[in-house]
């Protein structure tokens, strides 16, 4: 994939969006919680890019049974994705660039009033180490970034084309440590980072677009989650 045109723009994004992922949500970055179940987090940042909602999202999850890998693999994988993304109604790969990175477009349901939305992007799937942490077990990244496609104008369809930039960061972390072949997935336990910021593409209300990412994102990773937690839980442990 590293001849591939798009190979530049994947590697700074997933790279920045890393970085991005790792930054605390507290200090002046004006994050604010808005949402909590259990050990998940939901921040959001109020934002508006000409006169759109484009509210940045940072959820944080500590998920037991699963590692990052396994995590990771189920985001990217598409033959997962109708198990766990409720809001999608058509999921189309329009180019696999390597078995790392794929171009993915999607239809999702549509939220009234807005008008039906769809999105093009590119998905890239990494293991990176800590590099702040050597000991510490690889981080896993899946990063999600809008891009353009000839085949896929936007608003060709009855659509309005979203924008989006996405990450999940996880890493995994085995307590108590112990021999490798010995670990059960009692012993296992992934973080997760998720970051998103969607520009909706055309105009739909403030009010409405925020009550939706209220109501959406938490179930979105709830959903998410259990579904990793279901598909791994009977398999060999993939660290
Ligand atoms: C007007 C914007 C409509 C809208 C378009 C797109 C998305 C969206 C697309 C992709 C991803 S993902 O994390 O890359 C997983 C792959 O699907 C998450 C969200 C969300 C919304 C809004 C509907 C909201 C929502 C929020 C959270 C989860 C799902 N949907």
């Amino acid at each position: 994939a590293v001849n591939h045109k798009l190979w530049p723009e994947i590697e700074k994004v997933t790279m920045q969006q890393l970085h991005y992922a790792r930054l605390g949500v507290g200090g002046a970055g004006g994050w604010q919680l808005f949402a909590e179940d259990g050990d998940m987090r939901m921040y959001r940042r109020e934002e508006e890019a000409d006169g759109l909602v484009v509210d940045p999202l940072k959820a944080c999850h500590v998920v037991k049974g699963v590692t990052a890998r396994e995590v990771c693999q189920i985001f990217f994988s598409p033959e997962y994705r109708s198990g766990w993304e409720t809001t999608l109604e058509d999921m189309t790969i329009a180019e696999t660039i390597s078995n790392d990175t794929l171009v993915f477009l999607q239809t999702h349901k549509r939220i009234w009033p807005a008008s039906q939305r769809d999105a093009l992007f590119w998905s890239h799937i990494r293991s990176v180490p800590d590099d702040q942490d050597p000991d510490a077990s690889d981080l896993w990244i899946v990063c999600n970034h809008s891009t353009e496609h000839p085949q896929y104008p936007p608003n060709s369809n009855k659509c309005v084309r979203v924008y989006l930039t996405v990450c999940i960061v996880c890493q995994t972390f085995v307590d108590p440590p112990k021999d490798p072949n010995k670990i059960s997935r009692d012993d296992i336990t992934c973080k997760i980072t998720y970051c998103s910021v969607v520009n909706p593409g055309g105009w739909a209300p403030a009010s409405v677009l925020r009550a939706v990412y209220k109501r959406e994102y938490p179930k979105f990773l709830k959903r998410f989650t259990s579904f990793c937690i279901e598909q791994c839980k009977d398999k060999p442990i993939l660290f």
